[in-house]
């Protein structure tokens, strides 16, 4: 019988590491062998003898969590945002270094975001106009959020494959801000509210049309089979994957 995952939560009393703990503990192919906070040190992952890491914690702190890992042969699963092209270009080249080692770091685990994403890419190409909002809990320190930012390189690179030219815009003047951010030439607006968990709007004009791609998670739950097909995927996918739609036949 093939012995459970041997799994450490990184993260593990914030809102999606506990979440992930929960998972994690129920799943009957894993055993939670560490839950670590701000404060633990990172040797008490290899003192537990985990073999995968989750790391569900903040943009300041995942790189190093990361490379920690990486650097003691575990494969990761990264929830959190802040990987920038540069620290993914840096963590690519750790891991050629440790050929054996996988991490997966998905901007979102949610099946029907990642979903989402995929559909308003194939979208874009047809939509003289493409902008998106995203619109998250007030408790979210980093803006836009990740799945924003991956589902504007999504659209970006399909319109520039499909030769379709920038999105129309004549503002002259604007208020700092009003916009929204620019991510390799799409507009992209967030919004915090209480109430909300994470949703995403990608709204794309022709004329005299209009099609709205939205996404909704409400609840938590909704990232945990993501995460959890993450651990089971990724000792297999040697090298870094950026986007759960990795590990996914999205083609078929
Ligand atoms: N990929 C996905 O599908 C999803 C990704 N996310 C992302 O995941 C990240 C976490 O989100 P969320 O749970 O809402 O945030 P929280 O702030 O609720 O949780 C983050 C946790 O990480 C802890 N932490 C900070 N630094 C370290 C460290 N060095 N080692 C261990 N733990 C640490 C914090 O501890 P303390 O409280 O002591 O500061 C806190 O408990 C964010 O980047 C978010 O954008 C969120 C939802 C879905
Ligand atoms: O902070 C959150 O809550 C979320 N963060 C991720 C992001 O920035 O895209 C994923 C999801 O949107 C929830």
């Amino acid at each position: 019988m093939t012995p459970p995952l041997a799994v450490a939560v990184l993260g593990a009393s914030g809102r999606m590491g506990a979440e992930a703990v929960k998972a994690v503990s129920t799943a009957a192919d894993m055993e939670l062998v560490a839950s670590l906070g701000r404060h633990d040190p990172l040797e008490k992952i290899l003192e537990a003898g985990a073999t995968h890491v989750v790391d569900l914690t903040v943009p300041d702190s995942t790189e190093a969590n990361v490379r920690f890992a990486v650097e003691h042969g575990l494969h990761a699963v990264v929830g959190t945002t802040g990987w920038t092209d540069a620290r993914r270009a840096d963590l690519a080249a750790l891991l050629e270094r440790h050929p054996g080692t996988g991490v997966l770091i998905a901007p979102n685990f949610a099946l029907g975001s990642v979903l989402a994403s995929a559909f308003a890419a194939t979208a874009a190409r047809y939509f003289e106009s493409v902008e998106i909002v995203e619109l998250h809990h007030p408790n979210k320190v980093d803006a836009p959020s990740g799945t924003a930012v991956r589902t504007a390189e999504l659209i970006a690179a399909a319109r520039a494959e499909a030769g379709v030219p920038a999105s129309p815009d004549a503002t002259e003047t604007c208020l700092e801000g009003a916009r929204g951010a620019d991510v390799d030439g799409v507009r992209v607006h967030s919004v915090r509210l209480r109430g909300l968990v994470a949703h995403q709007e990608v709204l794309l004009g022709g004329a005299g049309e209009q099609l709205t791609l939205r996404h909704d998670s409400y609840d938590r739950a909704s990232f945990m089979p993501g995460v959890l097909l993450g651990l089971r995927t990724v000792a297999s996918r040697p090298g870094l994957t950026y986007g759960l739609d990795g590990y996914l036949e999205l083609g078929r």
